[in-house]
């Protein structure tokens, strides 16, 4: 089982490697890709909090200067972490996919700036003039192993058709293994990604069980509501890829979500126990919003994350 923490939008948060150095998160998710082409040709635009030197590729809202993520992505590696690329995130509203040809520019784009480096396709050195002709390469030479689609607005047909362009691209790199995940809302069917999920292969499932009341892991704790997570593993064997890994998605701290989703490790043992043991096949682990939160939650001399991964490991 395995533990997924978002990177990226961390209050004060350290470099990425701090995490990597750490044994407690497996998959890490840097977030966030806020901005979406508007059509063909157009960049999107990305945001990760302190991170990043202010600089933007020229004309476009996507950050060039990313270096400390650009160096420390092939020690997580190296670590045998996986990477993955976060798109969307709960800011930019103006996030949606007009069309099929933008969601396959999106997917390209993607692909050619933060997959396997190709010097044919992308230029490191990336201005203006070449806009049209090459890719940039926010992160250089370094790149991530699958992307993350976190919709909270707009969802619709678009993001299918980005995975499937995306799945293409994975086929034509038998170098490694690339990833696609998801992060859905718990009411089901999620209004964003439920037609993606249906209609295109994801490999993991985190489900934001600490955004919306009624089917939160707070309403299982605390007996109210109903939460979901048989109903979801339901969702995963009728859609595109049924053998999906199903996470539990939770808060890493008090003030990383609404009130009254925060729970304690002492809270969320029985819960993880119980759904670990009940569907095997499909529980892949624990989601964690997000890493710095996790690490500044000490409790009793370990982080909020060190106590979900021995939750997983006891
Ligand atoms: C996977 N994405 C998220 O978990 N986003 C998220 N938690 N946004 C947020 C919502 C309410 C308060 C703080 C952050």
């Amino acid at each position: 089982n395995n533990v997924a923490v978002y990177y990226g939008q961390g209050y004060n948060q350290p470099r990425l490697k701090h995490f990597c150095e750490q044994t407690t998160s497996d998959i890490i998710n840097i977030g966030f890709i806020n901005e979406f082409p508007k059509h063909v040709g157009d960049f999107p635009g990305s945001n990760f909090a302190n991170q990043c030197d202010g600089a933007f590729f020229p004309g476009t809202e996507l950050l060039s200067g990313c270096h400390q993520i650009w160096q420390d992505i092939p020690s997580c590696k190296a670590a045998g972490k996986t990477i993955l690329l976060s798109i969307g995130g709960g800011s930019a509203t103006a996030q949606s996919i007009p069309d099929e040809a933008t969601a396959v520019w999106f997917a390209d784009f993607l692909w050619y700036s933060f997959g396997p480096y190709n010097p044919a396709i992308s230029s490191l050195g990336w201005t203006e003039e070449l806009a049209g002709l090459a890719f940039p390469r926010p992160f250089l030479t370094s790149s991530v192993d699958g992307f993350d689609f976190d919709i909270e607005y707009n969802g619709g047909v678009g993001y299918a058709a980005m995975i499937n362009r995306l799945r293409w691209h994975f086929t034509k790199s038998p170098e490694q293994s690339y990833y696609i995940s998801g992060a859905p809302q718990c009411p089901i069917p999620d209004a964003q990604l439920g037609d993606a999920i249906a209609n295109s292969y994801f490999d993991f499932i985190w489900v934001q069980w600490y955004n919306t009341g009624g089917c939160s892991a707070a309403d299982w704790v605390h007996g109210t509501g109903k939460f979901n997570f048989d109903d979801w593993v339901g969702v995963i064997e009728k859609s595109a890829n049924p053998n999906a890994k199903l996470f539990i998605g939770l808060p890493a701290s008090k003030d990383a979500a609404n009130a009254g989703f925060y729970l304690t490790p002492k809270e969320v043992k029985p819960l993880v126990k119980t759904y670990m043991e009940k569907h095997p096949k499909h529980f892949g682990g624990v989601m964690l919003w997000e890493a710095t939160a996790g690490d500044n939650n000490l409790i009793d001399g370990s982080t909020y994350t060190e106590h979900i991964k021995d939750i997983l490991y006891d």
